[in-house]
């Protein structure tokens, strides 16, 4: 039965030296029972994480109870290639183990089982799911068409930016901007050169904006990015260089060949706000009078001057 059973088996005694070596072992080790009989296990397998392994052996020993590792705490035991082919993407094969110690007639634990399972099957359809939930995860924040963070998850990051500004009192500033004119654009050029026109504009955002900046698509040409650790004043400089980026980017689109300009708003955190949809509010109005003033301008407004009005 030893011999038989779809698992590696085998006995070592306090020495770590080879009693038992089923037919599994020897088939994925390449060793024959005969060539490890007596052998001292890390001498046969110098790459095992002898460290690791030799305190389990002992633990198991001293404390005369079983012990089970998983492949997910550890991957392996035994590098052994992966023949499932079918099923497996990874190079080895994912094992859990087991270590039994054996009583003697005598009562002494002088020898222990040791017993390893090809767990590769159920550990790659398991790491599938984990990396399809992955991509789920991030098709689920991200813009399809911009690549950008979508509103829900952009809104999401904003409402915790702001608890965490409730809690710190580290300002950080929020930027809305807009197309300027960006009807025009799909009315003169078509819906195709429109949608072109608001990836290019997204490059610009995510190009412009620092790794730990927040960007995302608020609505159809209506874009927010949250500025960590940044005022006002140093909001201006990002939104002027984006600003002047895209009034100098010549759009070249189907035959069509044209400059679009945005307008942009900033309104810092303020501990009179309530909520983040009031922060929303604030750059919003700011955005709003860069409108009304004329658009491809950036203008800036205090929490303390909207809630006067
Ligand atoms: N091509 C394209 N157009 C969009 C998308 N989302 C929104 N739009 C269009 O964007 C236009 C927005 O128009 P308005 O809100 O009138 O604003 P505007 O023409 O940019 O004018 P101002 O913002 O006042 O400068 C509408 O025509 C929408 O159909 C999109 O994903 N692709």
């Amino acid at each position: 039965m030893v011999h038989t059973i779809d698992a590696g088996l085998m006995v070592i005694d306090k020495q770590a030296r080879i009693q038992v070596w089923n037919s599994f072992m020897e088939n994925h080790s390449g060793f024959s029972a005969q060539q490890v009989s007596n052998k001292q296990l890390f001498d046969v397998f110098p790459d095992l994480a002898r460290s690791w392994l030799e305190r389990k052996i002992e633990t198991v020993f001293k404390l005369r109870t079983p012990s089970f590792t998983t492949w997910e705490q550890r991957p392996f035991v035994f590098e052994f290639g992966n023949y499932r082919p079918l099923t497996g993407k990874s190079a080895h094969m994912y094992q859990n183990m087991t270590m039994i110690p054996l009583n003697s007639v005598s009562g002494d634990v002088d020898h222990l089982c040791i017993i390893i399972y090809d767990v590769s099957d159920v550990a790659n359809s398991q790491l599938q799911l984990a990396d399809v939930n992955q991509e789920l995860k991030v098709l689920s924040r991200t813009d399809r068409l911009t690549g950008l963070f979508n509103r829900g998850y952009w809104e999401e990051q904003l409402s915790s930016e702001f608890n965490r500004f409730k809690r710190t009192q580290k300002t950080s500033t929020l930027v809305m901007f807009d197309i300027d004119h960006f009807k025009a654009v799909n009315d003169n050029y078509g819906h195709h050169v429109g949608d072109e026109v608001i990836k290019v504009c997204s490059f610009y955002f995510q190009q412009c904006a620092r790794n730990t900046d927040v960007v995302g698509r608020y609505g159809g040409e209506e874009f927010g990015a949250i500025l960590i650790d940044t005022d006002a004043q140093q909001a201006m400089f990002f939104c002027e260089r984006l600003r002047k980026k895209i009034a100098e980017h010549r759009f070249e689109l189907q035959g069509f060949s044209f400059n679009i300009t945005i307008s942009l708003g900033i309104c810092e955190s303020d501990p009179g706000m309530l909520d983040h949809t009031q922060w929303i509010q604030g750059s919003d109005k700011a955005l709003y009078t860069s409108k009304e003033s004329g658009r491809n301008l950036t203008s800036s407004i205090r929490f303390s001057e909207l809630s006067l009005e």
